[in-house]
């Protein structure tokens, strides 16, 4: 049941989507949607940087200590990790994508689009051959290890129900194929992480990036946290839930071209490591990344891979105990 809202206000308003600048000069496109949902994303990164329903509630965990200050990555939101995840390659940890100056596709014409149900932002991080020297002056030297001409093209859209999608692209427009890594680092904001427990997982392979990456099988009904989570789970299925009991709010994850999922939260002794990551604020939020990692992606000249990732949040009078922890996917059939 989603949160009742007046239709006639809501048909009032049309969807937006404007260029502005954070409180820190940055570009940050806002997008609206009808009913009061919003979205902006930061040029930088090409990060969703915040995400809120219609009664102003953020859905993405930003840390109070988030620094602005490039090349450090902003710490929440959905920071893009491209074209390596973590340390697993000769780059830096991540990748350079989530710490570049990305900008706003001029193609497809008007970037910054609006229809009657949804805004839509596209951008675009490329190497050609004429930015490679350009790009190359403001890269550390570990990043010039992946020197590809390629053109990553983001688009963010805001539906008619609130519902945040990101599409990513990739194609190749250098002469030799090159291999990559993608994940989309999302940060979602819960109550307590106590509370909270992801479905969709359940007795899937994964990789614990905590224990050199061994790999286990998932064995509970669904996944609950206690302590520091830090896991790639292998062929992760289309949908995945994250029910925060506290809220009786669900997050709805569909992704598409992502055969991984990653769910990481540091827990106490890391979080207090992370200049910037407030000490308790680990209790608050809960990583779920769509991503390619165990079986890279390698394209050829002229060859393009797509991925998509798609959040919705729904509300439930349910709270813990009254239903089936394996029922919820299920009930949530309706979701396209
Ligand atoms: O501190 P960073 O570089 O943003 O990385 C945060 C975390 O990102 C997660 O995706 C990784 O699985 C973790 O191992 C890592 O610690």
């Amino acid at each position: 049941m989603s949160v009742p809202v007046n239709d006639d206000a809501v048909a009032e308003k049309k969807p937006s989507v404007e260029l502005n600048k954070d409180s820190n000069g940055f570009d940050v496109v806002i997008l609206k949607d009808r009913r009061g949902f919003s979205a902006q994303v930061h040029l930088y990164g090409g990060q969703v940087t915040s995400w809120k329903n219609e009664r102003g509630e953020e859905l993405l965990f930003m840390s109070s200590k988030a620094l602005f200050k490039p090349p450090k990555a902003i710490r929440g939101g959905i920071p893009i990790c491209f074209p390596q995840f973590s340390n697993l390659g000769l780059i830096e940890q991540h990748g350079f994508a989530r710490n570049s100056f990305w900008s706003i596709d001029p193609d497809p014409s008007p970037p910054l689009a609006t229809s009657d149900d949804q805004a839509v932002v596209d951008l675009i991080l490329k190497l050609g051959d004429e930015d490679k020297t350009k790009l190359d002056k403001t890269k550390t030297d570990k990043a010039k290890a992946w020197n590809f001409s390629f053109e990553f093209r983001l688009r963010v859209t805001l539906g008619p129900h609130g519902e945040l999608g990101l599409t990513a692209r990739v194609r190749n427009v250098d002469t030799k194929p090159f291999t990559f890594m993608v994940a989309l680092h999302t940060y979602f904001s819960v109550s307590d992480i106590s509370e909270v427990r992801v479905e969709g997982l359940e007795t899937l392979d994964y990789l614990d990036n905590l224990q050199n990456r061994e790999r286990f099988t998932e064995q509970g009904d669904a996944l609950t946290f206690e302590s520091e989570v830090d896991r790639i789970y292998l062929n992760a299925p289309t949908k995945i839930a994250i029910i925060d009991h506290e809220l009786k709010r669900t997050f709805v994850l569909k992704k598409d071209g992502f055969s991984d999922a990653v769910v990481w939260n540091p827990w106490e002794r890391k979080a207090k490591a992370m200049v910037d990551l407030a000490d308790d604020e680990y209790k608050h939020m809960l990583c779920v990344e769509p991503a390619v990692i165990e079986k890279p992606i390698t394209l050829k000249p002229g060859e393009e891979w797509k991925g998509r990732h798609k959040i919705s949040t729904v509300y439930s009078s349910y709270h813990s105990g009254q239903l089936d922890p394996m029922k919820v996917l299920e009930s949530l059939g309706s979701f396209g």
